[in-house]
């Protein structure tokens, strides 16, 4: 005797080849006819039974047409995925922010059957009209979803989530990070409070020339970060994290905030302070519309940034005054310490995960008391090339592993302080022509080394 599992497998299966048989047959016929006679009866008989749960999920929402639900975004990429191995018409277009071909299905291919813990999901793009009405404008589907009512725990607890996690992965693969600035307050009325270029930049942590022991650290840092929500919320800490990159112009600073934008798939927020002249409302503000996800940094913080806070003593003041105080130039600045509370305080209560970067040339002016453990997450040096710094740029610049010049300039390079910015152009090839621009490039180096030695 069969059991009862495998007739409601068989009725799945059934209603599913019939959505996918419909939706076939739905692409040959005019519109109205289809959806006036089989879709609304194949609505009541699902209703009649009684025994499967729609959901749906809506392409629009709120009060204006143009605000897109992210989570219609994110299922569409996850179905995409899901059944590009299945479909036999598909689409070819470039992703938002992204160079790369993406293929899509057609429209009436969007039946598709998902297996999730033994249990099935059959997805269609269908209209928000009513039945029978045909559909007026483009921005009016939904993805909707049919499943067994036992399964209703099951989409609630873990798939719709796992819909939704696929699908954001799947898009980030596919986009490109982007580098915000913000804008200054008077000019909000006609633009964003942030502006955006597509950030392209090269630098990974391959190609990074730092200490290895030192890299593989951070990697490990960003990385536990980056999936550690529940850690966040279990302890009841914003999910935040704080760096503070100090070092000599030219060690990295910045390329080391592209190289981390890169591995995390964040967008970089580059705040800048001097720019912020409307007081904590205006940091708040600029602060909220960040996304989640995402990097904030503010360079050079010695010279945006009040380091210490011996103005505080002098006299009472109220949150605004002490958090932005008259700058000797008469420039509103913001203490350092007033910052980190602020940033703590506004993310205790928002939630998504930011990473905040501060660089500064000069570490030794920054107040100890200001740096210690919790208020910034981790110190990180960077400092003059070392010879293992040297053979990351020889590889990245030259291709090479390995050269007669590498002892010379091992030795000399343990003598003297010069820059990764430095020893890169040096390696830069001044020009195409030549047979071994290895040799002259490193011969370069080694009279920038010698005539560092002689200057010291
Ligand atoms: N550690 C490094 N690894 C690889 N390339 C580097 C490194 N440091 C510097 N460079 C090269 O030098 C250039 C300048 O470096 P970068 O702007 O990152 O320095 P910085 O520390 O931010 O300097 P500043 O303090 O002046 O802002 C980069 O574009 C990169 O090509
Ligand atoms: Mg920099």
């Amino acid at each position: 005797m069969r059991k009862m599992g495998d007739h409601w497998a068989a009725i799945g299966t059934s209603l599913g080849s019939i959505m996918v048989l419909y939706k076939m047959i739905e692409h040959f016929f005019p519109y109205g006819f289809l959806h006036t006679h089989v879709e609304k009866y194949t609505q009541r008989i699902l209703r009649c039974t009684n025994l499967y749960v729609q959901i749906s999920i809506d392409e629009y929402t709120g009060e204006l047409i143009d605000q897109k639900n992210q989570s219609y975004t994110f299922t569409e990429a996850y179905l995409n995925a899901t059944a590009l191995k299945h479909a036999m018409q598909l689409t070819a277009c470039t992703a938002k922010n992204s160079e790369k071909l993406v293929l899509n299905m057609v429209d009436y291919e969007m039946t598709i059957t998902d297996e999730f813990h033994g249990a099935k999901f059959y997805w269609m793009l269908t209209s928000t009209n009513e039945f029978g009405k045909p559909r007026k404008v483009d921005n009016d589907r939904s993805l909707t979803v049919t499943f067994h009512k036992r399964n209703r725990k099951l989409v609630m607890d873990m798939y719709l989530d796992h819909v939704m996690e696929k699908g954001r992965e799947l898009l980030e693969r596919n986009q490109q990070r982007k580098l915000y600035t913000n804008n200054s307050r008077d000019d909000w009325y006609k633009q964003e409070m942030w502006s955006h270029v597509i950030h392209n930049h090269p630098a990974t942590f391959d190609n990074l020339a730092m200490d290895m022991a030192k890299k593989e650290d951070i990697i490990k840092d960003l990385t536990a970060f980056s999936k550690a929500k529940d850690y966040y919320a279990k302890i009841g800490k914003a999910w935040k994290r704080g760096y503070l990159l100090f070092g000599p112009p030219g060690t990295g600073k910045s390329t080391m905030i592209a190289a981390i934008s890169k591995f995390l798939n964040y967008d970089i927020y580059d705040l800048e302070l001097k720019s912020v002249r409307g007081g904590n409302s205006e940091l708040r503000k600029l602060l909220l519309d960040t996304s989640d996800r995402s990097i904030i940094v503010i360079e050079d913080i010695d010279c945006s940034i009040e380091l210490t806070n011996k103005r505080k003593k002098k006299k009472i003041r109220s949150r605004d005054q002490e958090m932005w105080a008259d700058h000797r130039h008469g420039e509103m600045v913001v203490t350092l310490s007033v910052l980190l509370n602020f940033i703590d305080g506004l993310w205790s209560s928002t939630g998504g995960e930011r990473l905040i970067i501060f660089t500064t040339n000069h570490v030794e002016k920054l107040d100890p008391a200001l740096i210690r453990r919790g208020r910034m997450d981790k110190l990180i040096e960077l400092g003059y090339c070392s010879f293992d710094g040297f053979k990351i740029l020889a590889k990245n610049y030259l291709n090479i592993d390995d050269h007669s010049l590498f002892e010379t300039i091992r030795c000399l390079i343990s003598e003297t302080q010069i820059t990764p910015a430095d020893v890169a152009e040096n390696l830069m090839p001044k020009s195409v022509n030549g047979d071994d621009y290895s040799e002259v490039c490193l011969g370069n180096l080694i009279c920038a080394l010698e005539k560092l030695k002689e200057d010291t």
